[in-house]
């Protein structure tokens, strides 16, 4: 779709899986009501779902009814994959089973990966070959490198995966140190995998206070904090949320969603990066074709990685510890998706 299509008032359709579950709850209501496509682009929802839910998903499609939301021309919901990805231009891959209490996003690899197996098939037949794609379901990054495997008519670089909830808690937790708005901060990065291997780097983040422009690293003055304390906060912030709800990020996971796929469809702000997996191009010494997240700028669709950041010593051992359990990840879903 070009960026003039993008914005034209012919309804785009919009596919979200796992539609009848917590995230998918919270997630609809942001789509329908304009607040990432924006006020004036009409939507058609495919929601889709597993047969046994079918029932909770027409509760769901009722309360869609009930908003009476201006935008919404049309909501499909279904548990055929042939109908949720009949020419869709965006892809919302959020259903899959989330972890529980103790488990490691990877121990979710086996039961998810035949779900995007099946739905990287179905996407690369019966979506538009422009279709903008997020993966969500966990282990998100692997995830992703299945379906965009199965779906090889699709471009490369509409394949992305959420590591936006992970770079949106890296900027909370820097603002509430800071005592400023989260507003106030600017391009912390998260590299590599959604799990607690990933690596948030606030080396290139700055502050800006009473209109005053500071790097992170000079207003915080405490690099133990910022290499221990904050980086394990950020890394195991999903676990900590499983710990107190019994239940998955799902109200954050959505409005993370939400700002990845804005900012894609309207483009980043001028000298601000925002942090999304992607298929890596090698950049910074990673295994070309591993779904990496990186710090990236976006301008009329396009994602560019952010070059020529520097990198001591210890951000290389961080980077390269991630990489190194994506790089596992993948051999081990390559193994389980040729194993059926
Ligand atoms: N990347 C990220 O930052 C985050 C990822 N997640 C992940 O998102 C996923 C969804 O989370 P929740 O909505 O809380 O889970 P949930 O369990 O409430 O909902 C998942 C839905 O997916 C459906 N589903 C299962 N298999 C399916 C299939 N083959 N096709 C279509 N739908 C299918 C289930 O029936 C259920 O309705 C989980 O894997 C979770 O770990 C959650 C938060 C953040
Ligand atoms: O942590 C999980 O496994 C589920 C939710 C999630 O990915 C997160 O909150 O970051």
């Amino acid at each position: 779709m070009s960026s003039k299509d993008c914005h034209s008032n012919k309804p785009i359709r919009v596919v979200i899986t796992g539609a009848a579950g917590q995230i998918a709850y919270s997630l609809i209501h942001q789509i329908g009501n304009g607040d990432v496509f924006g006020k004036e682009q009409s939507i058609i929802l495919h929601l889709l779902d597993i047969t046994p839910v079918m029932g909770v998903l027409n509760g769901v499609v009722m309360e869609i009814q009930d908003m009476s939301l201006p935008l919404v021309k049309d909501v499909i919901p279904t548990d055929s994959e042939e109908v949720a990805f009949k020419d869709v231009d965006v892809a919302l891959f959020v259903g899959a089973m989330p972890r529980k209490e103790g488990m490691e996003r990877k121990d979710l690899l086996s039961a998810n990966v035949k779900i995007f197996k099946s739905q990287g098939t179905a996407l690369d037949k019966f979506a538009k070959k422009n279709v903008k794609v997020v993966v969500v379901g966990n282990p998100a990054n692997t995830n992703c490198y299945i379906l965009a495997h199965y779906a090889p008519s699709i471009p490369r670089e509409n394949f992305t995966c959420l590591t936006r909830l992970d770079h949106n808690r890296a900027k909370a937790q820097l603002a509430s140190r800071l005592k400023v708005s989260s507003s106030a901060i600017k391009n912390v990065i998260i590299w590599g995998n959604h799990s607690s291997t990933q690596f948030p780097d606030v080396r290139s983040a700055t502050v800006s206070i009473n209109g005053q422009e500071t790097a992170v690293y000079d207003a915080i003055r405490d690099d133990q904090w910022l290499k221990n304390d904050f980086v394990s906060t950020v890394q195991k912030r999903g676990a900590a949320v499983i710990a107190a709800r019994k239940l998955s990020s799902a109200m954050s996971a959505a409005k993370a969603i939400c700002d990845h796929v804005r900012d894609w469809w309207y483009g980043t702000r001028e000298n601000e990066w925002v942090s999304m997996g992607i298929i890596s191009d090698g950049s910074y010494g990673i295994e070309k074709g591993l779904v990496f997240s990186y710090p990236v700028e976006i301008k009329n669709g396009q994602i560019s990685i952010v070059q020529d950041l520097q990198m001591d010593d210890w951000a290389k051992g961080m980077i390269e510890k991630t990489q190194k359990e994506l790089v596992e990840e993948k051999n081990d879903a390559l193994k389980a998706t040729n194993s059926e």
